[in-house]
């Protein structure tokens, strides 16, 4: 009996022992692996990472944007940070983002892939996540010229008025204090919705109800799935992964009934929708037999590129304007003189492009929030195309960058009082006129990806401030106190939930 019990005791402590020597063994190769990668590269200096976690662990907490920024006043405007094992070169000033992401700028203007975000995108068949190429221009080129063209006309401003009546009816149907974010989710969604398939949606549509359920299924945070760390997992796909995909399969499959139903109804002479404008560029490229820009405008680019629309609109400006209501509720003074100019402007009239030039308080506001407040503070990341380089460090091919936004809105060296909020830097001496925006005001990025949809969203959101603020004055509910701090955030940063009264002003 003993000897079987000493008998089993040695054979499981030597099987303990080979499995933690070989565990130790593998441990140490991976280490040592990563210490000779790591130095082979001569990165530009930043914080020192742990093997595998990188810096990750540094970031208990706070934002990434918050914790770069911390990093930039210690290592500079341009500094390497580990997010997990892989390197991200940092850049933190206006001359470095112009010269990687302008003057260097086809240097620097690939995306990093992941297994999620390629599973999700058909391979990169969107404009977001695609690599930079020929394709992708012509792509780029053509979203941008649609909407354009469709903001220039009168038809956004209608449809915005519209939606923003509907919106309207369904604040003040609220009694007492309420969450101001399910209101502007839906205004968001429906700007979006009636310039892609020309129709809005009731907050009470299922087709509406469908929409919020699959941007509210937490399907933004793909990217950080098990199949991104491990990507041979993608062959046993996590209960998780399956999830996303379905989802987003559920979003294509919406897409794609809009677009055949408005291809069943295309007028060359009479395009009144972006769906619209794409069906006609693909009808045109068939004609002139372009067989490459063809390939590029493919049935599933088409839809993965009105899904990027959804995708890159939704959270970046509903998450604007949760700011824009929140600072304005907080601060009444400031709120009470947007309104005045609004009723100067403005008056009982539906705002549009006509009353533009003259909202300058109004818009000034506006980009003074999103320079203190930006929703994206470290934009979207970008992979160098070859060896290149930037303010003197050499970065190699395939590096992975972000641009360190926030700190570029808030940097010393380029903006007078920095964390004050002073909308009047945006005026000229007599506060009656918009002066050229400064170069450093960059919530958009600038260069070879910079944001596609920049001059729909700021038409959009001047629209839908103008349009609530003319009808309805916001007051913080007194119970729930609300105050600037961000929520802490990878990707967006966005304010904290709060709740608002909305009083009829006419
Ligand atoms: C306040 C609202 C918005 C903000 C702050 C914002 C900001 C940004 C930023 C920082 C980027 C990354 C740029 C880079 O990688 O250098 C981006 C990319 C993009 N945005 Fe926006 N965005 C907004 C609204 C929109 C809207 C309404 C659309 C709809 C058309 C849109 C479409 C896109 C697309 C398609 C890209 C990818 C561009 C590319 O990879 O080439 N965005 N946006």
């Amino acid at each position: 009996m003993f000897v079987l019990l000493r008998d089993a005791l040695t054979s499981t402590m030597a099987t303990v022992n080979v499995t933690q020597m070989t565990l130790a063994v593998v441990t140490f190769g991976l280490v040592v692996h990563w210490v000779v990668k790591r130095n082979s590269v001569k990165l530009p200096h930043g914080p020192r990472p742990l093997p595998f976690f990188g810096n990750l662990w540094e970031l208990n907490g706070i934002g990434l944007a918050d914790k770069a920024t911390e990093w930039k006043d210690k290592y500079g405007p341009v500094f390497t940070m580990y997010l997990g094992s892989k390197p991200t070169v940092v850049i933190n000033s206006i001359e470095a983002m112009t010269e990687a992401f302008t003057t260097r700028g086809d240097d620097f203007a690939n995306r990093p892939h992941s297994v999620s975000q390629d599973a999700l995108t058909d391979n990169g068949k969107n404009i977001a996540f695609a690599d930079f190429s020929e394709s992708l221009k012509f792509r780029r080129k053509n979203v941008m010229q649609s909407l354009r063209q469709y903001l220039t006309g009168s038809q956004h401003t209608e449809r915005v008025h519209d939606v923003l009546e509907i919106a309207v009816d369904n604040i003040k149907q609220e009694k007492g204090p309420f969450d101001l974010e399910t209101h502007t989710f839906h205004i968001v969604c429906n700007v979006l919705h009636v310039l892609c398939f020309g129709r809005t949606l009731g907050i009470d549509d299922k087709d509406f109800l469908k929409l919020k359920m699959i941007f509210q299924s937490g399907i933004g945070e793909f990217g950080n799935t098990w199949e991104d760390v491990i990507p041979f997992l993608r062959h046993f796909p996590t209960k998780h992964f399956r999830h996303f995909l379905n989802i987003n399969n559920e979003f294509l499959a919406y897409i794609q009934k809009g677009v055949h139903e408005r291809r069943a109804n295309l007028n060359e002479n009479d395009s009144t929708t972006l769906i619209d404008d794409i069906l006609l560029t693909q009808q045109k490229l068939a004609k002139e037999k372009n067989s490459t820009l063809q390939a590029a405008f493919t049935d599933s680019h088409i839809t993965q590129t009105l899904s990027d629309v959804f995708f890159a609109g939704i959270d970046t400006t509903r998450l604007t304007l949760g700011w824009i209501f929140l600072y304005l509720a907080l601060n009444p003074d400031v709120q009470k003189k947007v309104q005045t100019e609004i009723d100067d402007i403005v008056g009982d009239a539906v705002p549009g492009r006509e009353h533009r030039p003259g909202l300058v308080y109004t818009e000034a506001v506006i980009l003074e929030i999103m320079r203190l407040f930006p929703v994206a503070p470290m934009g979207l990341p970008h992979e160098t195309v070859r060896d290149t380089q930037v303010m003197g460090y050499d970065i190699p091919a395939k590096t992975e960058v972000m641009a360190n936004q926030y700190a570029i809105l808030r940097d010393p060296n380029h903006w007078d009082q920095p964390e004050s909020f002073v909308p009047e830097r945006y005026l000229d001496k007599d506060g009656g006129k918009l002066t050229l925006k400064p170069k450093s005001w960059i919530p958009f990025s600038i260069g070879q990806r910079s944001c596609v949809g920049e001059f729909l969203a700021r038409q959009s959101i001047l629209y839908i401030t103008t349009g609530l603020l003319q009808k309805l004055d916001f007051s913080l509910d007194p119970n729930t106190p609300a105050d600037l701090t961000p929520q802490v955030g990878f990707v967006f940063r966005a304010c904290k939930p709060f709740k608002v009264i909305a009083k009829s002003r006419r």
